[in-house]
């Protein structure tokens, strides 16, 4: 039977990196999408921004809403200190199916927790299932339309705290109008916006970066 463009790319990633090596498994998965098929990971211009936004939060509790194949997850995990963890909630069931895998391969498992499901569904249960209490960092990388309702719903829900760091894939492209124009107008959030392009291509797109002022 026909295999899918996530199970191609899980083939690369154990044919071309080193199991328990985060770097060789982004490295890989770039490489795919450059040299063979295109996909919808974050990539590694704007994979750049997100590692130094990382390293600069230096975060203990991070939510990835979107995981897809576990790309943006492997580069965010790889980077946090000890005792830190990621939870990345992921809607397709055969997405999360090859992501845990990537994870696997990488060596994360420990780090990271994927739930399979709706962020709408699952945002206001995270702290009654998981003991969240706040988290430092957020990536929104999901469905582009679920943005500004997820966000609300995060504040509403008592997930955010004065410093909480809201970092957005693809505010240009494919874009997120309606969550551009609430984040850069709310008195609650200072944003800033880093210009770079879509994955492996040179359409503009770029990362939408916002401080929850509480
Ligand atoms: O839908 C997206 N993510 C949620 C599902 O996992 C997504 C789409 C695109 C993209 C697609 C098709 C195109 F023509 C241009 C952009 C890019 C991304 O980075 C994304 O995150
Ligand atoms: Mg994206």
């Amino acid at each position: 039977t026909q295999s899918t463009r996530p199970q191609r790319m899980l083939a690369a990633v154990h044919n071309n990196a080193t199991r328990g090596d985060p770097r060789s498994v982004v490295k890989a998965i770039d490489q795919f999408c450059r040299q063979k098929e295109w996909a919808m990971n974050i990539g590694d211009e704007k994979g750049c921004i997100l590692d130094s936004v990382v390293s600069e939060v230096n975060p203990a509790m991070v939510l990835e809403l979107g995981t897809y194949c576990g790309y943006s997850t492997v580069r965010i995990a790889s980077q946090l200190p000890p005792h830190a963890k990621i939870i990345t909630l992921e809607f397709n069931p055969q997405n999360a199916a090859v992501a845990r895998q990537i994870i696997a391969w990488a060596g994360l498992g420990e780090k990271i927790k994927l739930i399979e499901g709706s962020s709408g569904d699952w945002i206001p249960k995270l702290k009654e299932q998981f003991g969240v209490d706040t988290f430092d960092l957020v990536f929104l990388d999901h469905w582009k339309d679920r943005y500004l309702p997820d966000t609300k719903l995060m504040e509403e829900c008592g997930l955010l705290r004065k410093g909480s760091i809201l970092l957005a894939d693809n505010v240009i492209c494919p874009g997120t109008p309606e969550y551009l124009e609430y984040i850069r107008n709310s008195p609650r959030y200072k944003s800033q916006y880093f210009k770079s392009h879509l994955e492996y291509t040179r359409v503009e797109d770029g990362l939408e970066k916002s401080i929850f002022l509480g």
